[in-house]
């Protein structure tokens, strides 16, 4: 089954269209990244299919789940990481955790468990002490990831997670999270860094609203030339 399908998606905010038409689908445990240039509607696109606000038209299914029509089964399955930080600063690292544990129903022992088990994953168990506030920006984003995974979602979403983050930073964070897709998770992962689009991820090109190109990430650059190719597509560098 389809990891997330949307379906002619339209949205806008007073005259201003953000998403026309768009169409798109991510398979089980495939790593898709949503590319596009400043205000393509990335997170536009992302808010509707987390639930934030409700699609002027069409629809969303998040593993057959329709948001509109059956939103707690559908957001069930989902994990997010906005665009925004959201972990509290003064809290410690597993402070945040089991705090977002207990939000969704998991008793203390199980989040603590889970915050173990997806902080060592991510190399951070040995600050699960530490305040947030003392971890550098990417520790701060692979702590956010772990936190969206504690309720073990079957599909992962990602807005811009590397925004800030030095190379090395960026580097490391998409090698955890595609090493996750490599055990059956699902990734939207929103960017405009042309450098955090491999061959063997699926691409999808996003421009003024509408999905420019949507496949393999090999067969829209064949010759590699990535950049060259999505100029020609959008007219301008992501
Ligand atoms: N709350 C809002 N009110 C009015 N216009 C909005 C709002 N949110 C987004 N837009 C507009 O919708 C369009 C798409 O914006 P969106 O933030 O979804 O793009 P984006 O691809 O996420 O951009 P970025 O990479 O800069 O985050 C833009 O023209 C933006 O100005």
């Amino acid at each position: 089954m389809t990891a997330l399908a949307i379906r002619n998606l339209s949205h806008g905010f007073g005259a201003r269209r953000a998403l026309t038409d768009v169409n798109l689908s991510v398979q089980p445990g495939s790593f898709a990244v949503l590319l596009g240039p400043n205000g393509a509607g990335k997170t536009t696109l992302i808010s509707l299919a987390t639930g934030l606000y409700s699609a002027q038209q069409g629809d969303i299914h998040i593993f057959g789940h329709s948001i509109r029509r059956n939103p707690l089964p559908a957001l069930a399955s989902l994990g997010v990481v906005f665009q925004m930080p959201t972990l509290d600063l003064d809290l410690t690292v597993d402070q945040n955790m089991t705090y977002h544990g207990a939000l969704h129903g998991l008793s203390r022992r199980e989040a603590r468990e889970r915050a173990f088990e997806e902080l060592e994953r991510f190399g951070v168990n040995d600050r699960q002490d530490d305040k947030v506030r003392s971890l550098s920006g990417g520790l701060r984003r692979r702590v956010e990831i772990a936190r969206a995974l504690l309720r073990r979602p079957k599909l992962l979403i990602v807005d811009e997670a590397t925004a800030g983050l030095d190379v090395a930073g960026r580097q490391l964070l998409l090698t955890h999270v595609r090493s996750l897709c490599r055990r059956g998770l699902s990734v939207l992962w929103a960017t405009h860094m042309l450098g955090e689009v491999e061959p063997s991820d699926q691409l999808i090109i996003l421009h003024q609203g509408n999905v420019r190109w949507e496949g393999e990430a090999c067969d829209f650059a064949p010759d590699g030339a990535l950049e060259a190719a999505f100029l020609k597509i959008t007219g301008r560098s992501a």
